[in-house]
């Protein structure tokens, strides 16, 4: 199994066999990138009735608001988050810069199939047999090695940016656990984890620049196919073109439109673990715009390397069982690069009795059948 992250993806290498596009030269949208229904496509219009709570953090009620919107939701946005809205520009104009430099460029910073650094497609594209409508760069930790190949010149005004981008991230990250988590009873004891402050100092996380542009025929592309994301919790930027839609239980698809200066939050897979199901990792995709292009930029939050994430005992009632097994974020990602939506069954500790799912007797691992 994997130690690191950085590992996570050796075993489950994507091998996309199309080629990198120049958006900028499509008039119309081809096949490749032709989504139907039975591709995963969006039935109908997005619900406008409800909409994603928005939570201002100075607000005597934050936790609460925090923890409500965390079970119904799995996802809301914040203000008065403390982040400079100039960092926010900032960060929106590497990514525009990244993203307007001629392919063959960005090329020479492309991921490798097995790691998860880089320029490319969506790591989720190889579970769908059509393209998405957009381009991403994955960073994890220094950026300066591929940044060096974008701009041989002045990497290090791009890469102070990201780097200063992600030193924020990760402090509002760790506020984030003790919000999402103090509001159903958690402490500092109750995670070893977090370190000695408590500050989670020592947690890691990926950033993900995407870029979306517009598209002559929006109604028949998919920005980013629908996923849960595989962190314990993702801080989204989005600038101020909409396209992040999530899906509500008995309600269908709601935009989340954006917000100046607002930051969208996200329960992950591994959040859900931890609070033993009570909260739901938001299913989520980005649509596309037939005028205006979109960046959005994802800071992907997970435990330490090594770190085992299960079912906090304070959250799994005294006859009940966890409802998963122990797993590192590298073994989890793993999991989801192989079994994609399905990897939440797999680290289940029992099947669902409903006939989908069938308990396979060699790996003591659920199967899907
Ligand atoms: C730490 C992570 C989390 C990853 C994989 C790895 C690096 C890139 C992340 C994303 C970012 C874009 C959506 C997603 C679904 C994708 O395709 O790549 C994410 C995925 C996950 O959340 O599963
Ligand atoms: O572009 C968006 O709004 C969504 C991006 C996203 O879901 C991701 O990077 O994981
Ligand atoms: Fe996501």
């Amino acid at each position: 199994m994997p130690s690191s992250i950085g590992d996570a993806f050796i075993a489950h290498p994507i091998n996309l066999h199309h080629k990198h596009q120049d958006f900028t030269l499509l008039q119309e949208v081809p096949d490749s990138y032709t989504w139907t229904q039975s591709d995963d496509y969006p039935s109908g219009d997005s619900v406008i009735s409800e909409s994603v709570p928005v939570i201002d953090l100075n607000h005597p009620n934050a936790l609460q608001l925090i923890g409500h919107a965390c079970k119904t939701w799995g996802v809301f946005q914040v203000i008065n988050h403390n982040i400079p809205i100039k960092l926010l520009d900032n960060i929106e104009c590497v990514s525009r810069s990244l993203f307007s430099l001629p392919i063959q460029q960005k090329l020479k910073a492309a991921r490798s199939p097995h790691g998860v650094s880089g320029y490319g497609f969506a790591r989720i594209s190889s579970h769908f047999s059509k393209l998405m409508w957009s381009e991403g760069f994955t960073v994890l930790g220094s950026p300066l090695e591929h940044f060096c190949k974008l701009w041989p010149q002045d990497y290090s005004k791009y890469s102070n940016v990201i780097e200063d981008y992600e030193k924020e991230m990760k402090i509002l990250a760790g506020s984030f656990m003790w919000l999402m988590l103090g509001s159903l009873g958690i402490s500092k004891e109750d995670i070893k984890w977090a370190g000695p402050k408590g500050d989670f100092k020592e947690d890691r996380g990926a950033l993900q620049l995407n870029y979306y542009p517009a598209c002559p025929d929006p109604e028949r592309a998919m920005g980013l196919a629908a996923h849960t994301d595989s962190t314990l919790l993702t801080i989204l930027y989005q600038n101020c073109t909409s396209g992040l839609q999530v899906l509500k239980d008995g309600v269908g698809w709601v935009t989340v439109p954006p917000v100046h200066g607002a930051l969208v939050v996200n329960v992950g897979d591994l959040l859900h673990m931890l609070s033993n199901g009570s909260y739901p990792s938001v299913l989520h995709r980005a649509m596309v715009n037939r005028t205006q292009d979109r960046i959005s930029v994802a800071y992907l939050y997970g435990p330490p390397n090594g770190v085992q994430i299960s079912p906090l005992p304070k959250l799994v009632g005294p006859c009940q069982t966890p409802l998963y097994r122990p797993v590192t974020w590298s073994e989890y990602l793993s999991t989801k690069a192989k079994h994609f939506d399905k990897a939440l069954l797999y680290v289940k500790t029992c099947a669902p009795v409903n006939g989908v799912v069938d308990v396979s007797d060699h790996d003591n691992r659920v199967k899907v059948v």
